[in-house]
């Protein structure tokens, strides 16, 4: 399958098992992990992104196994808590550093970064040393070495901490384009937050993984007729892109993105069945959904 496999995964610290054995499939689209604290989310994205060699099992990138291919990791990107930039550098050299630890070539690099740097604000910022960042800004430095390059797999640990409102909802709307063609795992603490973002719901506990029963699941609420998207190309303007039957909507957005054309935004359009009676249903469907999700994360369920 396009995406992550995990085969009878065991991870920990020190040969201790913190979670597994799990056995899941991550395709496209953004798939929402929810745990309580020390349930193990930060340890699943580093093994997920090869850096924390499982204790039992395989990770598969689109079917290679991650353990035997090194260079598949790049096409992974991970963002945690601890920004993955060197205090002692400008923001501009760490993604510099980044850019060429990438493989982008020398002459592609200042475009790439003054692009990424744009996208979250932080060109003012670039000739900062990172380590006199705001908690803020340096989580949009490091959205922005997120970007350099474009992975298929994007590993996002809490990725709203900090922002300010205007730039969550600028990578809340960056993280919902993602997931129309790209693998997005994304854990979060807030339960409304997933719900917005979910087109699929993880739930980490015990070391196990659940997913929340598709019946509740937030995309199943309505059944969009059409997109509306935000692109490079409209200037900030929508457009509303209505794919075919051969056509997903994450196969258009592939083949703007391939055409250069960047999607910023991604909103559903859902059919003008009922009004009222289709909003009564969403809202009781988004109830349900709530409940389940803090059944399963209570302790003493
Ligand atoms: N480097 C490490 N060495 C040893 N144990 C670790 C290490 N990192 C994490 N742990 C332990 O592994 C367990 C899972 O930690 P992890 O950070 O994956 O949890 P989490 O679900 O991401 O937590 P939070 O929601 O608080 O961020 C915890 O018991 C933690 O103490």
């Amino acid at each position: 399958m396009r995406g992550i496999r995990l085969e009878g995964v065991v991870a920990g610290y020190r040969a201790r098992p913190v979670i597994g054995p799990i056995d899941a499939g991550l395709g496209p689209g953004v798939h929402v992990l929810l745990g309580r604290n020390g349930t193990g989310k930060t340890t699943l994205m580093r093994v997920l992104a090869g850096i924390l060699p499982p204790l039992a099992g395989r990770v598969l990138l689109d079917g290679t196994d991650l353990a035997a291919h090194h260079e598949a990791k790049r096409a992974i990107g991970l963002l945690t808590h601890r920004a993955a930039l060197s205090p002692q550098l400008s923001v501009r050299d760490n993604l510099e550093f980044w850019a060429r630890v990438q493989g982008l070539d020398r002459a592609r690099r200042p475009a790439r970064i003054r692009e990424a740097a744009g996208r979250f604000d932080i060109e003012g910022l670039l000739d900062r040393r990172t380590a006199r960042l705001s908690r803020g800004q340096l989580q949009r430095a490091d959205l922005a070495r997120l970007t350099l390059t474009d992975p298929h797999v994007l590993l996002l640990d809490e990725p709203m901490t900090g922002l300010d409102p205007v730039s969550a909802e600028h990578t809340r709307a960056l993280v919902r384009s993602w997931g129309t063609h790209k693998t997005v795992l994304c854990s979060t603490h807030s339960v409304p937050e997933a719900m917005t973002l979910a087109s699929r719901l993880l739930i980490l506990k015990g070391g196990a993984l659940t997913e929340l029963p598709v019946a509740t699941a937030p995309e199943r609420t309505g059944t969009p007729s059409a997109y509306d998207l935000r692109t490079s190309r409209g200037g900030g303007a929508w457009e509303r892109a209505e794919p075919g039957q051969d056509t997903t909507i994450g196969e258009h957005i592939a083949g703007l993105v391939a055409r250069g054309v960047e999607v910023t935004d991604v909103r559903p359009v859902c059919a003008r069945t009922g009004d009222t009676t289709q909003a009564g249903a969403e809202t009781a469907a988004r109830t349900t959904a709530e409940t389940a999700i803090h059944e399963l994360l209570d302790d003493s369920s």
